[in-house]
Parts: C-alpha cells; structure tokens; sequence
C-alpha cells in the first residue's frame, strides 16, 4: 500500500493564468484540484478595473474543464491613476484584492505603482471595504543588487506602508528571504506571505552552479541556501501567516531559453505534488494542510474548503514540454521524476 496523505482541498493564493487561448491550458491546470485560486491581474493591458476584472473572469470560467468548479478570485492591478472610486466599484463587483506591482519590478510590471505613499488615500478605502493589498516586494532601484531587492523593499516600502496603514490586510507575495519571513512574523496580525513550492524546493545553485537553468529564473530570484532554509521553517512551523500561492507563471520555452529570458516558473501543472515534496523533505508532511488548506482562507476571510484530496506517494516522469496556445512550455522539473501524485 502507497503511503497516502489526506487534507482538505487546498487553494491557490498567487498563481497567473495569463489570457487567451493560453487559458485552455493554464485553467485545467489550476483546476486539477484546487477550489480556488487568486488571478493575478498582470495582463496587457493589466485589469485595472471591476469591468475588466468581471470580463476576464468569465473567460477564465469558460475554459473550466466540465463539471469543475473551480472559483477564480480576481484581483484589481494598482497604478499611479487608481481611485478610491475604482476600488469600491471593483469591491462591490465581488474583487477580493489589488495588487501593488513596482513600475518595473517584474514581468508586465510597466503600468505599476511608482510611488505607494500617493496610493496611501486609496489603500485607506481598501481597509475600508475590506480589500486585500498583495504585494510584489521588490524595489526597482537599479542600484541596488537582485539579490537585496527585497529586504530593501521591506526597509524602504512595506515597514512604513505597515504602520501607516495598519488595519489594512497586506499579503507579501512569493517571499524569498529569512528577511521577509522574519518581517510578516513581527508585523501585525493583518499580515501575511505567499510561498512559492520552488522556492522551498531549490536556491540560487540550482539556478546558477554547473550552468545557467532559465526555468529556475523567476522573480524574485531564488536566494542563497540560508534564506531557503529560513523559507522552510517558516511554511513548516505552523504559523497561520504563511499559505501556498504557487506563482506559477507560464512563459513560452523560446522565451525563456533566450539571450535575455522572462521571469516565471510554470509549476500549476504539479503544484501540490511539489509542496508535498518540500514538506517531506523537511519532516513535516503534517503541516502541509494548514499551509494549503487553511491558512489561506482563514486571512482572506473565507470559508476553508470542506471536502479532501489525497496524496499518494508515487514516482512519475514529468513531461518534457506542456502545449499551450501553439507554444511549448518547458514545466519546472520538465523530464524529471516526481514522487508525489494526487490520487483520482
Ligand atoms: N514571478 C515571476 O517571475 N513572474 C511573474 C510575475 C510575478 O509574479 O512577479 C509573471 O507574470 O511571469
Ligand atoms: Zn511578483
Ligand atoms: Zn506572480
């Protein structure tokens, strides 16, 4: 008998599922087994209103596989020429979040926020209707080395952001150092982080020791192996501010295997099979489901899921490429063995 794991169907707090014909890929992936899913809103053009979040919304619900019901969350894109306005309207059309992407901080970042303390009115209102801020913390001086551009968000950005704002609900998204686990453990209790499944699983050697590996670039960047340890203490220890939001980011293979390649690892494909790879890993298999299946929900103040999946350890191989809208794309571990599959 397969040793077995099971927990309550877990969500997705952070995953892209671009547009498109993209969808007919991105959507069954996400669906496999999760209820929900946060719908990152980094377009282009970007959803910058309750309109272009409802329109996108109802092509990423026809492209559910039959039978499914998958729930996308959709998410508001923060610019420099949001209002207040633009928030209750997105609020009252059932958005649950926005999301503050550095001008230039990551992929389809251009139209981001340029300077937050102007945004500080309309992040009131957000606190106000109840409105998650989820944030891409990185700051887009290009002084300052990749590898420091979160903690330098953190001291710059998000420490005042938190006391100046803090009943507002803040989730800092796809963390990458002991700084910002150490930084969501102090702050307030209306504060919260992401973790991605790779950045529990590789650092920056797997990326960049013995040649360069594209499909482990994303941003932000995988960190040395101190600040991944640090990330799997803080998914394993319990805590309820840190939950699953996977980033999976799909990009077309010759995007990625370029001169000058994009940022994004596609892992919806195998997303809970790779958690639950770390979560062995690091001896805490039992922690797995509050990190999945409850954390999530209980911040963003809904209700957890109330049925089960399981788990069932097993090697399988994982494709070398995925299709998806006439493209290929090269799935994190592509033609690599994975050990955990979800039982049907
Ligand atoms: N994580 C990434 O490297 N890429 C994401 C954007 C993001 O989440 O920052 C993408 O949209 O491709
Ligand atoms: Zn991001
Ligand atoms: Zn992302």
């Amino acid at each position: 008998m397969a040793q077995t794991l099971t927990i309550t169907r877990p969500d997705d707090w952070h995953i892209h599922l671009r547009d498109g014909d993209q969808l007919a890929t991105t959507v069954p992936d996400a669906a496999r087994y999760f209820a929900r899913a946060i719908i990152m809103p980094n377009l282009v053009p970007p959803v910058m209103n309750a309109e272009q979040a409802l329109a996108y919304k109802s092509r990423i619900m026809a492209n559910r596989p039959a039978g499914s019901q998958f729930e996308p969350l959709m998410v508001l894109y923060l610019t420099d020429n949001t209002s207040a306005d633009d928030i209750r309207t997105a609020r009252a059309a059932g958005v649950v979040a926005a999301k503050l992407y550095p001008a230039g901080a990551t992929t389809n970042s251009a139209s981001g926020v340029t300077d937050i303390t102007r945004l500080y009115p309309v992040l009131e209102v957000m606190a106000e209707v109840g409105m998650l801020l989820l944030v891409h913390g990185e700051v887009t001086d290009s002084s300052i080395d990749i590898f420091d551009r979160e903690k330098a968000f953190i001291d710059r950005t998000l420490l005042p952001l938190r006391a100046a704002m803090p009943s507002l609900k803040i989730v800092l998204e796809h963390i990458t150092t002991a700084d910002a686990a150490q930084f969501v453990t102090g702050a307030c209790d209306n504060t919260a982080a992401t973790i991605t499944a790779h950045h529990l699983l590789y650092n920056r050697n797997h990326m960049l020791a013995g040649g360069i590996r594209p499909h482990y670039y994303c941003l932000p960047i995988l960190k040395r192996s101190s600040h991944q340890e640090a990330l799997i203490a803080a998914a394993t220890s319990g805590s309820a501010r840190f939950f699953l939001g996977t980033d999976s980011a799909p990009h077309a293979k010759e995007k990625k295997e370029a001169a000058c390649g994009c940022a994004g690892s596609y892992t919806a494909y195998a997303a809970i099979e790779l958690y639950a790879e770390a979560f062995e890993a690091a001896g805490a298999l039992d922690k797995l489901e509050g990190f999945a299946s409850h954390f999530g929900p209980d911040f963003y103040g809904l209700a957890r899921n109330t049925d089960t999946i399981t788990l069932e350890k097993a090697d399988w191989q994982v494709p070398d490429t995925i299709a998806m809208a006439g493209t290929q794309l090269v799935p994190l571990r592509a033609g690599e063995t994975l050990t955990w599959r979800v039982a049907r």
